[in-house]
């Protein structure tokens, strides 16, 4: 099962070598503005899910916030231990 800091090292390998079809690499080179309304997006539907839906279904909405969350750390140059001091 993939963890937040295994995702992070892959997402920081696709950043660093930009495979060819990785849509990671393509939502870095969009930058910070659409990163930043796929997270408010994916925010949204974990509401939705989370009030709406089955909890299946909320635990795929949050992994996908996740996912932008950690594009927009790549973005910014932040890295888990940036923000993990803050918990
Ligand atoms: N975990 C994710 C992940 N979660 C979300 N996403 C992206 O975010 C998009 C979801 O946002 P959208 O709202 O546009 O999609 P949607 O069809 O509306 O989805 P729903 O929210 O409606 O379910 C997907 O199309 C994916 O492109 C992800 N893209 C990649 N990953 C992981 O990141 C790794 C690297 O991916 P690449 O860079 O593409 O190789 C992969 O191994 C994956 O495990």
């Amino acid at each position: 099962m993939k963890t937040f800091d295994a995702l992070f090292d892959e997402l920081s390998e696709k950043a660093r070598t930009r495979p060819e079809g990785s849509g990671t690499v393509a939502e870095l080179d969009a930058g910070v503005h659409f990163i930043g309304k796929k997270i408010v997006e994916e925010a949204a539907e974990v509401w939705m899910a989370s009030e709406y839906e089955s909890v299946d279904e909320a635990a795929a909405e949050m992994s996908q916030l996740i996912y932008h969350v950690q594009v927009m750390m790549l973005a910014k140059g932040l890295t888990p231990a940036d923000v993990y001091r803050h918990l």
